[in-house]
C-alpha cells in the first residue's frame, strides 16, 4: 500500500508567487507603477510579530510595495480608525489588511468596517462577504482560498463530493463553505454545538479544519481515502519543553486513513500569505483599471 499524499503548502505556495512575480514585473514595465499592500500591526503579539514579518518579506521578494505600520497595544480606536482612512486614500496603497486579534479596547468590526472593500485584501468587509455569497467578482479571504487551491491540487474537480467545514468564523469556516459550495461541493458546516461531530466528518470526501483547538480532529473520525485540510495553527508544548506547532487535526493519526492531507507546518499557512499577494495585485488591478496583459 502506498502511503497518503502530503500536500506541499510551500511548493504550492511558491508557485502562486512565482506567478504574482511575473504578473508585478509586466505591470511595472507596461504600466510604471507596482501594486502597494499596507500591513498594521497593533500591539506586541509575538505570533502576529511573525506572519507581519512574513507577509512584508514576500511582498518585496514578488517586487510590490509594503508598507507596514506598528502602533503601539495602548493605539486608541480613534487614531487607529484614522490610519485607515489615510490609508484608504492613499494612491499608493491598493491593499489594507489589519491584523488580528486587535486589542480588547478596539472594536474590531468597526475598523474592519472602516476599510475601503475595494482595498480589503482579507475580505473580511461585510461588501466583499456578500459578493462572495452572491457570486460577484469580490476579494476573496486568503485562507480559504488557499485552501481551496491545495484541495484542487490533488483533486481537481471537487464537483459533488460530501465536504465538512469544521469551524464557522467569519475569517476561515464561513468564506471556507462559502468558495466549496461554488466548486459544487455538499457543505456541512459543523461547530461547538455539532451532534455527533466525529460521525458528521466521517462521511466527508473533504474535510477542513478550523477549528482552534490542538489535533482536534483524530484518525478514526476520516473516511478512508478523504483529502484533509488542515486549516490549525496551535503553538503547543513539545515533551522536550520546546514550542511546537500542531494543526487542529491529529497529523500522526489522520495520515495513515487520508488519501491526502495538508501538513502543519508547511500546509495551508504559507498558501494565506501567497493568497494574500494575489489580493493585492487584483485590488490594483481593481483600483487602476491596469493590468498584466493589457
Ligand atoms: N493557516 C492560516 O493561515 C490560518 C490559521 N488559522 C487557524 O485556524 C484555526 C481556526 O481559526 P478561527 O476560525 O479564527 O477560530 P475561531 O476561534 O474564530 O473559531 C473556531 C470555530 O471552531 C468551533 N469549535 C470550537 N470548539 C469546537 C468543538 N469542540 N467542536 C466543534 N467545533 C468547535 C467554534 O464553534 P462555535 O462557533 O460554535 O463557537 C468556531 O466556529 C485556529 O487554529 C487558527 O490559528 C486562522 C486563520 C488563518
Ligand atoms: N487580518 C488578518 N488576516 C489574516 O490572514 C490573519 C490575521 N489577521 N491574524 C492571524 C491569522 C493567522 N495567519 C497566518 C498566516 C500565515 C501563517 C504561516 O505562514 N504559517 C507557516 C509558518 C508559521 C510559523 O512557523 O510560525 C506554516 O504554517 O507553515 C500562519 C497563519 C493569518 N492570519
Ligand atoms: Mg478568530
Amino acid at each position: 500500500m502506498t502511503g497518503p499524499r502530503i500536500i506541499d503548502g510551500k511548493a504550492v505556495a511558491a508557485e502562486v508567487r512565482a506567478e504574482m512575480a511575473k504578473k508585478v514585473a509586466a505591470i511595472k514595465s507596461k504600466h510604471g507603477q507596482v501594486p502597494g499592500l499596507a500591513v498594521v500591526l497593533v500591539g506586541e503579539d509575538p505570533a502576529s510579530k511573525v506572519y507581519v514579518r512574513n507577509k512584508g518579506a514576500q511582498t518585496v521578494e514578488v517586487g510590490m510595495n509594503s508598507i507596514e505600520h506598528k502602533l503601539s497595544a495602548e493605539t486608541s480606536q480613534d487614531e487607529l480608525l484614522a490610519l485607515v482612512d489615510t490609508l484608504n486614500k492613499d494612491p499608493q496603497v491598493n491593499g489594507i489588511l489589519v491584523q488580528l486579534p486587535l486589542p480588547k479596547h478596539i472594536d474590531a468590526e468597526l475598523v474592519l468596517n472602516t476599510i475601503d472593500p475595494i482595498k480589503d485584501v482579507d475580505g473580511f468587509h461585510p461588501v466583499n462577504v456578500g459578493r462572495l455569497w452572491i457570486g460577484e467578482r469580490a476579494l476573496v479571504p486568503c485562507t480559504p482560498t488557499g485552501s481551496v487551491i491545495l484541495a484542487k491540487s490533488v483533486a481537481p474537480n471537487l464537483s459533488g463530493m460530501d465536504a465538512v467545514v469544521v469551524g464557522r468564523s467569519n475569517i476561515v469556516g464561513k468564506p471556507m463553505a462559502a468558495l466549496l459550495l461554488r466548486e459544487n461541493c455538499t457543505v456541512t458546516i459543523a461547530h461547538s454545538r455539532t451532534r455527533d461531530i466525529e460521525n458528521v466528518v466521517k462521511k466527508a470526501d473533504l474535510v477542513v479544519a478550523a477549528v482552534g483547538i490542538p489535533e482536534f480532529v483524530r484518525g478514526d473520525w476520516i473516511k478512508p481515502g478523504a483529502i484533509v485540510i488542515d486549516v490549525g495553527i496551535n503553538r503547543i508544548e513539545g515533551p522536550d519543553g520546546k514550542g511546537r506547532l500542531v494543526g487542529d487535526v491529529n497529523f500522526a493519526e489522520a495520515s495513515k486513513v487520508a488519501g491526502a492531507i495538508t501538513p502543519v507546518p508547511g500546509g495551508v499557512g504559507p498558501m494565506t500569505i501567497a493568497c494574500l499577494l494575489k489580493n493585492t495585485v487584483e485590488a490594483f488591478e481593481m483600483q487602476t483599471g491596469l493590468s498584466a496583459d493589457a
